[in-house]
């Protein structure tokens, strides 16, 4: 506390200053008497130590740490009204809890309190977020009152947070405790204000069936998409959302760039007085040929390279957002993006609305196998997209769910043991001196995203 303070501040009373914030006395639960002040990007509030405030020492011991300590707007997600109460004096040793056992009932006082919910870093592990409470006492209620309108006031100032979701839940993800995530974590989005509209599946593709027949009219009175299971939950959400709405070119057919290819002769390297195409083609496929990128201009759709073609689409004027809140066997979405398996974190990620982009892969099949019936079969995929031993692990791992996250090693083992190896399913087109990547002219098993068991695989591929 600087010299010159008011007395007036000890006595609770609140000031404002000429940058229109505020400041005013309070009693930090646990930690003490302190000078609360707001300013333009959040609060702080000082220790008031002995000389300046009664009621603040112990036998002359300083009780609350003199140090000034501060939570910005930004981390806030929460400020509620606790009922009149307790405001506890600081936690003490063991020997000076005896000591000022009778001042410290003297200083456990009731008044009227207030809670500001935010969070702290993990010292150990910052990217792991744990909740942070701090209650502040003051004889006044309208003082309480005040102080909490003002803070609300600037939180609703916070944009980009939302404020109402949609929220899958997969009951038997991971080990089983889907439900018991989200029941952990909803306590934190209802503390938040933030309404959920909650559906637990019932089967596989339940999530998909919702979220590809929904109507864009109700899609747009959320904010976004919460899938609350594993990396393979929140693709089949992605899959249901994108499937029925992106329009974007596919790549060439096997077909379409073989003829392409023979059309130019038979190599696509330009020769000496060939036109250089400076297209706009080449800068959304900057990895692939000209003779590719006519191919794939060829199937845009109205003329334009990508997009959602619904002009009534849901989230025209902003990207689509979605949430994922891990409680699956590898969670290597989550492990990526807040870089923390961690439920509270995600939530808290979500709830003050936290963002970053994430790329999705379009993986197409065309149909070659007679007993084909659907051309081409797309499907998109948020981590990664897998053939032969992983698409057989994950559709026969899911067989022993009932075993956990273990299924996956067991049925690995099984599956390896079974096959020496896997036709290839790629064919090399030499452009340029550059790969182009084919899938396979069967039909893909299945497309999942996994990444913990990569030493597992990889120790098998070395044996292979
Ligand atoms: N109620 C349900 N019963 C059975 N299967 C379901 C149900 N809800 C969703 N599923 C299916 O389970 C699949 C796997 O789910 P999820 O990704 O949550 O768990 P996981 O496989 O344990 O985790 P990870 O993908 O991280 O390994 C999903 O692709 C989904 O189709």
């Amino acid at each position: 506390m600087e010299e010159g303070r008011d007395d007036e501040y000890c006595s609770f009373s609140n000031s404002g200053d000429r940058d229109g914030g505020l400041s005013g006395c309070f009693f930090l639960d646990h930690v003490g008497q302190v000078l609360l002040s707001r300013n333009h990007d959040g609060l702080s509030w000082k220790c008031l130590d002995s000389s300046d405030c009664e009621g603040t020492t112990c036998l002359g011991i300083i009780i609350c740490e003199n140090s000034e300590t501060e939570i910005k707007f930004s981390d806030i997600y929460a400020v509620e009204f606790v009922s009149y109460g307790l405001v506890h004096s600081p936690k003490l040793g063991l020997r000076h809890a005896k000591e000022c056992f009778r001042e410290r009932l003297l200083n456990t006082q009731e008044m009227y309190r207030f809670t500001v919910h935010g969070f702290q870093s993990s010292p150990k592990e910052p990217c792991l977020w744990n909740l942070a409470a701090f209650t502040f006492g003051h004889m006044d209620l309208q003082t309480c009152q005040s102080w909490m309108d003002q803070l609300n006031y600037s939180l609703i100032k916070e944009v980009e947070r939302p404020r109402n979701l949609l929220v899958f839940v997969h009951p038997k993800s991971g080990k089983g405790n889907g439900s018991k995530v989200w029941e952990t974590v909803s306590k934190i989005f209802i503390r938040a204000k933030v309404n959920t509209k909650v559906i637990v599946t019932e089967r596989a593709g339940h999530a998909f069936d919702v979220m590809a027949s929904i109507q864009n009219k109700e899609l747009h009175t959320y904010d976004g998409i919460i899938a609350v299971g594993g990396d393979g939950f929140f693709n089949e959400i992605l899959n249901g959302y994108l499937l029925s709405r992106l329009k974007v070119p596919l790549p060439p057919s096997p077909s379409d760039s073989f003829n392409s290819v023979q059309s130019r002769g038979s190599s696509s390297v330009p020769e000496p007085g060939d036109e250089v195409h400076e297209t706009d083609q080449k800068e959304h496929y900057p990895l692939l040929p000209d003779s590719v990128q006519e191919v794939m201009n060829f199937r845009t759709v109205n003329g334009s390279c990508e997009g959602i073609e619904d002009p009534d689409h849901p989230f025209s004027s902003e990207r689509p957002r979605f949430g994922l809140i891990p409680a699956g066997s590898t969670d290597a979405i989550v492990m990526c993006t807040t870089g923390a398996r961690d439920p509270v974190t995600s939530a808290l990620h979500i709830i003050l609305g936290r963002k970053l982009f994430l790329d999705a892969m379009q993986v197409v099949r065309w149909k070659t196998a007679s007993t084909s019936t659907i051309e081409p079969y797309i499907r998109y995929a948020a981590s990664f997209a897998g053939y032969g031993f992983y698409g057989d692990v994950i559709s026969e791992s899911e067989k022993y769910r009932w075993m956990g996250p273990k299924r996956y090693d067991y049925v690995g083992t099984k599956i390896f043991l079974k096959h020496r190896y896997f036709p290839s399913i790629f064919t090399n087109l030499n452009f340029q001196k550059k790969t182009l990547v084919e899938f396979p002219p069967n039909d893909l098993p299945c497309f999942f995203v996994q990444a913990k068991h990569c030493f597992f695989e990889l120790l098998i591929y070395m044996l292979m």
